[in-house]
């Protein structure tokens, strides 16, 4: 072989590798790990092993990336009509959809392995559950077939909270839940943000996004309802579960008033694209600062000193 024809294959190799990656849509995947760890920082009230922290990570990237190739295998046929996916690995025919199902399959297996063997069955089942939610009830079932697709499907996107919690007790407590339930109620702001900005691209493939079956106008007055639900529901952590303390606290009223503000400028100007695209770039700003803040939290020195504070108040 020349050298010629070894620099070629380790090209080519470079670039089915990337392909493979691209699949799994990675950008997203850091996000819902914030997510995770969030979660289990505060389960485990300033003792989180950094072993366990990372195999759950691991486990949990494994499963978000196996339930996003199989998105991507299952909407290779919209994809391929849209601008911002056109240049997917499946639409552009750079991999098979064979060769990326048994990827998603082989992805699905290690992560239920790492996290049963590893961490624990319910961490294990619930990863699973994510994954067969997103491919099964989203993306199948909801997407194309009804506006309620984001309201409903943003509970897969929820579970890693759950992941997170489980593999630090191996049970469910209603914190957990309630963490559930704050990036369910933060989706759909999420989302509909940047629904608003590229509504021409699912209108031509007929999914019902909210403002492609509505209008702009619907879907900011959608946004805003969700924003009210969800900033409140960001202070149940501190009263009445005391899960978080005043760094929390702090971030989260700032954090939400800022949230509160970009809604209202969009429902106030709901056909300008610049205020959705600010309140979509916001809204992920947002997740990582709070989830960064339970965190902060959660550490050792945070956690001894909301204690004693806690009982000199009460
Ligand atoms: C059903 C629920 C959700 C839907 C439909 C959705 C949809 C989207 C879409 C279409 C994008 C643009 C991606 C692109 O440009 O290719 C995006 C971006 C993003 N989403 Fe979501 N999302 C959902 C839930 C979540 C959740 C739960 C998280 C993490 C907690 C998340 C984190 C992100 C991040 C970090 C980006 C920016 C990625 C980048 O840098 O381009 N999303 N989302
Ligand atoms: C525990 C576990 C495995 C949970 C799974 C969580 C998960 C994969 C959430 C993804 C949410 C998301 C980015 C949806 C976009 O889908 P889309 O199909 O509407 O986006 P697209 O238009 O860019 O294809």
């Amino acid at each position: 072989m020349t050298g010629n024809t070894v620099t070629r294959y380790y090209h080519n190799f470079l670039q089915v590798v990337q392909s493979y990656y691209q699949l799994t849509k990675p950008r997203i995947i850091p996000l819902l790990l914030i997510t995770t760890a969030a979660s289990m920082s505060i389960a485990s009230e300033g003792k989180l092993d950094p072993i366990l922290l990372l195999v759950t990570l691991a486990g949990g990237s494994f499963a978000a990336a196996s339930a996003q190739t199989f998105n991507c295998v299952y909407d290779r046929d919209i994809d391929y009509e849209m601008e911002r996916t056109r240049h997917r690995p499946l639409p552009s025919g750079r991999v098979q959809p064979t060769h990326a199902l048994i990827f998603a399959i082989t992805l699905a297996c290690i992560s239920f392995t790492l996290l049963t063997v590893f961490v624990n069955l319910l961490s294990a089942l619930l990863a699973m559950s994510g994954i067969l939610f997103y491919v099964g009830v989203y993306t199948h079932l909801l997407k194309r077939h009804t506006r309620l697709n984001i309201v409903i499907g943003g509970a897969a996107g929820a579970v890693p909270m759950l992941v997170g919690w489980a593999a630090v007790t191996g049970t469910l407590s209603w914190t957990a839940w309630l963490l559930f339930a704050i990036v369910f109620l933060w989706t759909p702001p999420h989302f509909w943000a940047l629904a608003l900005m590229i509504s021409e691209d699912y209108a031509k493939v007929g999914v019902p996004m909210l403002p492609v079956v509505t209008d702009n106008i619907t879907a900011a007055r959608q946004i805003w309802v969700y924003t009210l639900m969800l900033v409140p529901a960001t202070f149940l952590l501190i009263d009445p579960l005391q899960a978080v303390g005043t760094v929390y606290g702090c971030i989260a009223f700032i954090m939400g008033a800022i949230f509160i503000k970009k809604a209202w400028a969009l429902l106030q100007d709901s056909e300008n694209k610049q205020s959705a695209r600010s309140l979509f770039l916001y809204s992920i700003l947002y997740m990582m600062l709070l989830c960064a803040a339970m965190v902060v939290d959660s550490l050792p020195i945070t956690h001894n000193f909301t204690q004693v504070m806690i009982q000199l108040v009460n």
